[in-house]
């Protein structure tokens, strides 16, 4: 179904915020130089005119490179009076000595990396390497103008030293019979690693008139005919021919009025897509169509792509049993590659590669870690149970956040962890005993009967079922067994979850009075739609703001719909921005406990559950 995942592993983290951490890391450091490489081509791309203009700057650009060979060509020097020799360090060492302390300011000014400033052993000599390379990246970025540097370094030191011809005679001559001297071999060296380099230069340049020459004269992409759309239903175009053709639509979408074929519409174009998209991606025509709804077509495609790709595997230090630094100690000692999250968990690790099961060494099974998405991370960290609350998971299994919750609490208070599939429970069960906490109770309840089975919460996580469109990594099948029915019914669940988990919690609560509802999906109506429609119906609630200093805010406004403004609170957090499942989270706080609706109830939540007194009617 669709092409295969990668498998490949990358720190969920956000660019900005990894580059924050100042570790650079074998991954970030590729990351980073793709992006400059990229950032090179857009550079070279800014003011991309004509092809002729291009030719016309390249050849500007050679002869310009001309004038300076010409001027930095060394000149015959007059005899200089023998003076005291002092050997010159050679330049390259001296780059050498500078690169190697702008690797130690810059990891020693990083700021906190995650690791709690622990020095860590995993934070290895390949770091220092990825980082120096790093740095020689920039230095190539500084020497825009490596003739000029070079003469006036020359200068300089030939000033100083008053010329010392005399220490480093050779018994050789140039071309033009001048002798070669020492100091001369080391110039004449330097000037041709500098031609080398502008040559490099040139032909880089040369390679973008020529690519651009080329797009120019690309003939015009024109969609194909019915005919041939149906002779592909007999002989389908292979993977590679799809994705091309993937590539010149969005390429002639993203620039309509110049690319379009006058006989075709948008509508025309957008419907190939769809069709191309569907297959080589594996999708259904209907999540398709809904993916289209949320991303314009070039982030969509990004999307697509990163479910073709495993999100990194993470685990959450149970803090109850350990020290994060302490468990990635033990687990280095296993041969286990790892690395902090990010700066925004104090309690996660990145795990690379391993030569044995995560979910197999000593430490599993001692309970120091769960295995646990970084995404699954976030409700938890919004919700922020205190010790000795009472907190309600009301769709618990298999336990990954119950059991962040508990540890948050530091086993106090009381975590009351339900799911109405038993058999989802008995990891949840397993998991509880295996990170040793104490302070939960497990019942098995559809959740729309709470708070009648107990209420007076403090807080309630209300991590919902949902269709999973932020998974698809790890379950390609959402790709083409989801359906508008599918939809209906989820949200319709989703519509009374929520509900019950507002009347669970309660507001007069001296520490919390807050409610998480959160998906690990992407679609608008299993999430702000969701969330405005209990906004509608429980005015004693507001949005407020989850904490996390990452995501994208939710939408205010959606196809024609307008929702409430304080939406813009929630956060979407997708696999291909932030390297992690795509997930939603919206924070609630409920204001009051007494309310009345506008379908005439009053809805009175005690400490052990909910009256709700109908009004009666008055003729
Ligand atoms: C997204 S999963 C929960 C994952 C869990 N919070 C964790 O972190 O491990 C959704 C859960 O909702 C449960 N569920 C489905 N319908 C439910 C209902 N009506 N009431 C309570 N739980 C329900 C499912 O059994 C499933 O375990």
């Amino acid at each position: 179904m669709g092409r295969r995942a990668k498998n490949k592993q990358d720190v969920p983290l956000p660019l900005e915020q990894e580059r924050a951490t100042g570790k650079v890391t074998k991954v970030l450091h590729d990351r980073l130089r793709h992006e400059k490489i990229q950032t090179r081509k857009r550079t070279a791309n800014v003011g991309k005119t004509a092809p002729g203009k291009r030719a016309a700057e390249t050849k500007a650009a050679t002869s310009k490179r001309k004038r300076d060979e010409e001027a930095a060509k060394p000149k015959p020097k007059p005899k200089a009076k023998k003076t005291k020799v002092v050997e010159p360090e050679s330049e390259e060492e001296e780059e050498e000595e500078e690169e190697e302390a702008e690797s130690v300011v810059l990891l020693e000014g990083a700021p906190d990396d995650g690791w709690d400033n622990a020095p860590m052993a995993s934070d290895s000599e390949d770091d220092g390497a990825s980082m120096s390379e790093f740095d020689s990246d920039d230095d190539d970025d500084e020497r825009q103008e490596p003739i000029a540097l070079l003469q006036s370094d020359d200068e300089d030191s030939d000033s100083e030293t008053g010329g010392m011809e005399s220490y480093d005679e050779f018994d050789t001559a140039d071309e033009d019979g001048e002798p070669v001297t020492f100091r001369d071999m080391e110039k004449r060296s330097r000037l041709l690693e500098a031609q080398q380099k502008a040559e490099e230069e040139l032909a880089e340049l040369e390679q973008l008139a020529a690519e651009e020459a080329a797009e120019g004269e690309r003939a015009l992409f024109t969609l194909p005919s019915a005919e041939q759309i149906e002779a592909e239903k007999e002989a389908p175009l292979d993977l590679q021919q799809v994705q091309l053709r993937i590539q010149e639509v969005i390429r002639v979408l993203n620039n309509f009025a110049d690319l379009r074929d006058p006989e075709r519409s948008r509508e025309d174009y957008m419907t190939q897509l769809k069709r191309d998209m569907c297959f080589y991606y594996g999708y259904n025509e209907y999540l398709m169509d809904k993916m289209l709804q949320i991303f314009p077509v070039s982030e969509a495609v990004e999307f697509f792509e990163a479910n073709e790709t495993a999100r990194p595997v993470t685990i959450r230090t149970n803090t109850l049993k350990t020290r994060r630094r302490d468990l990635a100690q033990a687990l280095i000692n296993r041969g286990v590659n790892l690395d902090p999250i990010g700066k925004w968990t104090k309690v996660g690790l990145t795990i690379f590669d391993s030569p044995v099961p995560v979910g197999a060494t000593p430490e599993y099974m001692a309970g120091h870690y769960m295995i646990q998405a970084a995404s699954s991370f976030l409700p938890v960290m919004a919700l922020g149970p205190q010790e000795n609350e009472k907190v309600l998971d009301m769709s618990a299994a298999p336990g990954g956040k119950t059991t962040y919750c508990s540890a948050m609490m530091k086993n106090t208070g009381l975590v009351v962890a339900n799911d109405a599939n038993k058999e989802r429970e008995k990891a949840l069960v397993a998991n509880i005993h295996r990170l040793g906490i104490s302070n939960t109770l497990v019942c098995n309840y559809d959740g729309r009967e709470f708070p009648r089975v107990m209420g007076g919460f403090d807080r309630v996580l209300l991590d919902s079922p949902c269709s999973g469109t932020g998974v698809i990594s790890k379950d390609a099948s959402v790709k083409i067994n989801k359906s508008q029915d599918d939809f209906t019914m989820l949200t319709h669940l989703q519509k009374e979850l929520i509900l019950s988990a507002i009347d669970s919690v309660n507001a007069d609560s001296p520490t919390g009075g807050f409610l998480v509802y959160s998906t690990c999906s992407v679609t608008v109506d299993e999430n702000e739609a969701i969330v405005n429609y209990a906004l509608g119906k429980r005015p004693n609630v507001k949005l407020v703001d989850t904490g996390l200093d990452f995501g994208r805010p939710g939408f205010t406004s959606f196809r024609g719909h307008t929702f409430n403004s304080s939406l813009s609170l929630t956060r979407r957090f997708y696999p291909h921005a932030h390297n992690m499942d795509g997930f939603f989270v919206a924070k609630l706080q409920k204001t009051s406990n007494k309310i009345t609706t506008t379908d005439d109830q009053v809805i009175v939540p005690t400490g052990s559950g909910a009256r709700i007194k109908h009004k009666k009617r008055r003729n």
